[in-house]
This record gives C-alpha cells, sequence and structure tokens, in this order.
C-alpha cells in the first residue's frame, strides 16, 4: 500500500503492553478501559512532539533567574473524541494537553451497511482561526467515521494540516481513504493491522471497543 500520508506507530514498551492487554479476549471491561487510557496518555505524548507552540520566556527559581518554555496558552487547541470508544482515551489525552477544550462528536456504524451516523455533535459552528485539533478515534476500521469527523471539523474552518489522529488499531481501507483525501495528514496509532472481516471488524484487532470500554 502507497500511503501518502505519515502513519507513526511509535516504538515504546508500554504501548506495547497496553495494546497486548486491550487486545486479549479475557480482559475485563475496566482493565480494558485503562489499556485504552494508557494509550490515549503516550500516542498523545508522541502525537503533540513538536507541534505544540511554545513561548519563550523566564522564571525565577529559588535560586537566580532561568530561561524557560511554556506551551503557548494562546494557542487554540481542540480535542474531539469520537464517542463512544473516543472517550475512552479522553482523559488522559486531556492530561497531556490541559490547555484544549473537548468537543465531543457521537458517531455509531449500522451494523449492516457500516455507514457512520452522528447522533451528537458538540462541535463549534466556526473554530477560531489556526484552532489545532487532536481527533481521538481508537478504531480505523472502514474509515466512514473518520471520514465524517474531518469532514465536520474542516467544514467549520480547521485547516487539514492543524489535524492530528490518535488511534489505537489502524486498518488499511481507512488509512487508504485518509491518503487519498487527506495528504500529509498525520497519524499516531498503536498498530496497523491486517484488514476486516466480513462483518467490517478489525482483524486480529481488539473488538467492539466502546462494548469493551463500556461494559455493555
Ligand atoms: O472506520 P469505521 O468502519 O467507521 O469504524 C470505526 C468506528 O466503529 C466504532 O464505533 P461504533 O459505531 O461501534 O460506536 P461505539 O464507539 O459507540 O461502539 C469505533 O469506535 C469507530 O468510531
Ligand atoms: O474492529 C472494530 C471495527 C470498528 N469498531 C470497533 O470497535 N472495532
Ligand atoms: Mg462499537
Amino acid at each position: 500500500m502507497t500511503l501518502q500520508l505519515r502513519v507513526y506507530v511509535p516504538e515504546h514498551p508500554l504501548i506495547k503492553h497496553w495494546l497486548s492487554v486491550a487486545r486479549d479476549v479475557n480482559t475485563p471491561p475496566v482493565l480494558f478501559k485503562s489499556a485504552m487510557s494508557e494509550l490515549g496518555r503516550w500516542l498523545t505524548y508522541e502525537a503533540v512532539r513538536n507541534w505544540l507552540p511554545t513561548v519563550d520566556t523566564m522564571v525565577q527559581t529559588p535560586l537566580t533567574e532561568c530561561a524557560a518554555t511554556f506551551v503557548n496558552p494562546q494557542t487554540p487547541i481542540g480535542i474531539v473524541p469520537i464517542l463512544r470508544a473516543g472517550l475512552a482515551l479522553l482523559d488522559e489525552a486531556q492530561k497531556v494537553i490541559p490547555t484544549a477544550a473537548i468537543y465531543h462528536l457521537g458517531l455509531v456504524r449500522d451494523e449492516s451497511s457500516l455507514e457512520p451516523a452522528c447522533y451528537l455533535n458538540k462541535l463549534p459552528d466556526r473554530f477560531a482561526p489556526q484552532t489545532r485539533i487532536v481527533i481521538l478515534e481508537p478504531m480505523l476500521a472502514t474509515g466512514g467515521s473518520i471520514m465524517m469527523a474531518m469532514k465536520e471539523i474542516i467544514s467549520r474552518g480547521v485547516s487539514p494540516e492543524l489535524i492530528r489522529i490518535i488511534s489505537i488499531v489502524a486498518a488499511p481501507p481507512a488509512l487508504r481513504q485518509l491518503s487519498k483525501n487527506y495528504p500529509g495528514l498525520e497519524i499516531y496509532t498503536a498498530i496497523i493491522d491486517e484488514g476486516l472481516n466480513s462483518k467490517g471488524y478489525i482483524v486480529p484487532g481488539l473488538g467492539d471497543a466502546g462494548d469493551r470500554s463500556f461494559g455493555t
């Protein structure tokens, strides 16, 4: 597969560990959710490297004055969790980017057509100029949900260059769609899996991320 987008799979023992916990069918919901949370933290950490604008200033330490760098609090940043499964990544992602506003987007796939439908949209009518967006979408399967999310966000004034996607398991059909429509887009994922089964589930995958996070 030739990809024009940039898919990063950070090589890290903690990412491998928590992905394996999440994949295991015997992992109970509470532990599954904390595995997703951990993955949300480390992947968000990787995704914002060299991306969050900073300001240089001075601070007074207990001993002397010293150069200091802070995340620029003036830069508008949004986190868009795709409900439900994206909620499992949200707490830790928000801790990593405490200046971010959270805009919930509720999408659900029809089980037979696999087409997504939107049931909750808390995006603003218009994002402030230069807003940076991190989308939390743990499962990139057919790509229908992430494409809908990208369209909703971009139509409200966000430049595709200022969007980064955090996923846990990414499959080729979704990556192909993103690549075709958004060359240069950056995705941070714990793994790229082989493909989809006849019901649109990622194989080997981890099952239904929403159901497993919430025990439904
Ligand atoms: O790439 P796609 O084929 O669109 O599949 C990915 C979507 O499927 C799941 O959502 P689901 O509809 O199961 O809702 P849930 O998160 O509430 O379980 C998952 O959380 C993604 O949002
Ligand atoms: O494998 C999959 C595919 C879509 N959504 C999920 O939660 N899991
Ligand atoms: Mg689901």
